[in-house]
């Protein structure tokens, strides 16, 4: 069989991909038409705040693991060796900061979005600032999110590139309008069973095919590609132990920390204690996603060895190599390619269905109802409308994408870096430094936004404009474009500028994010910064609050600022409290009420 022409799917191939595609509309329709039948925003963009927490969890998962990872991830290990898997060390603080310090903050405010938050510490300038900033992040990320797959997938099998970028967009946008939150996350439940299901299946056959365990453990080994700690401190090298053990928590902070999509799942979580208990179960299940994705980049290198089909010109791109691979392998299994790229679609369909949620919701909530109020049915409905219309925006998107053609994973986690990292640090201002204000939020944003794209653009065109590789150090591997992967000589090192440049990606999120604070420190302290007491309560991390009383009482003995106690409402009964001011007694009560005149928050309005 010529290894060079393309693959074709048998019809029953074909017959499991639609069967996903059907079996994930069936979940959206089957919540269109019961339970409140969708008919509140309450039901349609927090699922009536009654989500457990293992359902949760996996869509939690689910909601950053798109084809990218799926695609991006074993190409990545193929191509540089297993260093990329300490990413997972990242998941430890990456998820404990979430579950005890955003989550806390944000579920006892109450919010719909996570957006309120930036009006209720800072103002309204800082929440659209903040909203704005997400839409545009998402929509790119929705944008590499669908064309991935459907790239691929075109590339080695001949699916209609755009027939199945239609396909994944409509099935996706239908289903999350119909069935809002609750159809959303038993999708993503399904989908991700389908996942890792697809990736057992390709990595058990192509161990067997590279001659079992031990043979493909040789392989790998001896071809260099199990990578041991690398300490070097060096920022500008791609992968180390410190850019993804630790560039990779700042990363893990802007996406279940402060992205809408995950604190809305946080904030459907019937009590506080479910929605910790969902971002600890998030650890487990992004571990295994990892472990799944790097084991297949290693059983395709104990397959193909260094001549890869990249290096046979079978395919043009390293993020066409997985399915080049499965297509390969699994030729003489029918329906395993199917299963695969249902797999892979399954990747792509949770994510992008949970973003077209999370976009209608602080498009509704953070822009719209602000300004104009509307029945409960009327809001509902507009819901609905915005996702289909963010469906067919990310559509559009795929296609800018399809023009930028650059290496998916690096792609995907760029623009968490130069988006999601500036955000972080807006929250991380509000949260941890009271005497941060409104301007320096602003100005603070303004300069995260603007360091970021300095760094990711002008470091992606440095790479892209200089004919002669501008000098790099020894181990730094510049992914100048799609495939080519340049190998530096050892002797020069970034200077000015070019070290600038060449800054690992996996520090954009921490650069940005502190850059953010910094700035919006100064700018605080040059303006007039907040006093402690001026700031909402229930917006500064609680220990931050103690730790400033107790140093002024320390500071000024006579202080007479106390921090009032705060009435709690035992722990069993706690459910979504919101935070009532009243004579400075915080108490929280029962958020069904109708909202009290004092809250500052918006509240979806209960039938
Ligand atoms: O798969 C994607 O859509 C993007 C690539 C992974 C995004 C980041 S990497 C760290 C964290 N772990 C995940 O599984 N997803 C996020
Ligand atoms: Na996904």
């Amino acid at each position: 069989m010529d290894p060079s022409a393309p693959k074709y799917f048998t019809i029953i191939d074909y017959v499991i991909f639609a069967l996903l595609l059907v079996a994930s509309m069936s979940i959206g329709l089957y919540y269109a038409f019961t339970g409140g039948r969708q008919s509140t925003t309450r039901e349609f963009l927090f699922a009536d705040r009654s989500m457990k927490c293992l359902p949760l969890s996996l869509s939690l998962m689910a909601t950053f693991q798109s084809a990218v990872a799926v695609i991006g991830t074993p190409a990545e290990v193929y191509t540089n060796g297993t260093q990329y898997w300490f990413i997972g060390c990242s998941y430890i603080l990456g998820l404990l900061i979430p579950a005890h310090i955003f989550i806390p903050v944000f579920y006892r405010l109450h919010l719909t979005s996570v957006y309120q938050y930036l009006e209720l510490r800072f103002c309204k300038a800082v929440r659209i600032c903040g909203t704005v900033t997400f839409i545009f992040q998402m929509v790119i990320y929705v944008g590499v999110g669908i064309y991935t797959p459907a790239l691929a997938l075109n590339a080695v099998t001949g699916f209609h590139l755009w027939g199945a970028v239609l396909a994944t967009g409509l099935v996706c946008t239908l289903y999350t309008a119909l069935g809002g939150l609750k159809a959303v996350v038993w999708t993503d439940v399904f989908q991700t069973l389908v996942m890792f299901t697809g990736q057992l299946a390709v990595i058990i056959v192509g161990v067997q095919q590279a001659g079992g365990l031990s043979e493909t453990w040789v392989k790998v080994r001896d071809g260099g590609r199990i990578s041991g700690f690398d300490l070097n401190p060096d920022p500008t090298v791609r992968h180390t132990f410190w850019t993804l053990g630790v560039g990779g928590v700042f990363l893990m902070l802007s996406l279940y920390g402060v992205n809408q999509a995950q604190v809305q799942r946080y904030l459907s979580s019937r009590t506080e204690k479910e929605a910790v208990m969902s971002c600890y179960m998030v650890f487990p299940c992004l571990q295994v996603a990892l472990m799944l994705s790097c084991l297949m980049g290693l059983v395709m290198y104990a397959c193909y060895g260094n001549n890869s089909p990249l290096e046979q010109q079978y395919i043009t791109s390293k993020d066409q190599m997985v399915l080049y691979f499965v297509m390969d392998m699994l030729q003489n299994f029918p329906g395993l390619p199917g299963l695969f790229v249902a797999c892979l679609f399954s990747a792509s369909l949770s994510t992008i269905s949970s973003a077209l949620n999370s976009l209608a919701t602080v498009t509704i909530m953070d822009l719209i109802k602000p300004h104009c109020s509307m029945t409960e049915a009327r809001a509902t409905l507009l819901s609905k409308m915005l996702a289909v219309s963010y469906g067919i925006i990310c559509l559009a998107m795929a296609y800018v994408v399809h023009l930028m053609n650059s290496s998916v994973l690096q792609a995907a986690l760029s623009i968490f870096g130069m988006v999601g990292g500036p955000l972080l640090g807006l929250f991380c201002l509000g949260i941890f430094f009271p005497c941060a204000n409104s301007i320096g939020a602003v100005t603070g944003l303004a300069a995260g936004l603007l360091i970021s794209f300095w760094v990711g653009i002008g470091g992606f065109l440095s790479r892209m404009s200089s004919s002669v590789v501008p000098p790099f150090n020894s181990t730094n591997t510049v992914a100048a474009g799609p495939d080519n992967i340049t190998i530096i000589d050892a002797a020069s090192r970034p200077v000015g500028l070019h070290g600038f440049y060449s800054l690992s990606y996996m520090w954009y999120s921490a650069l940005n994010s502190s850059t953010v604070v910094l700035i919006g420190l100064i700018i605080s302290f040059m303006t007039g910064r907040t006093k402690g007491d001026d700031v909402a309560s229930g917006t500064v991390y609680p220990v931050v609050r103690t730790a400033r009383s107790l140093l002024h009482k320390l500071v000024e003995p006579s202080a007479c600022c106390t921090s009032h106690p705060r009435h709690k409402i035992d722990g069993h009964k706690e459910i979504n409290g919101n935070v009532k001011e009243d004579a400075g007694i915080q108490e929280e009560t029962e958020t069904f009420l109708p909202s009290n005149p004092v809250s500052h928050v918006e509240q979806e309005t209960t039938v």
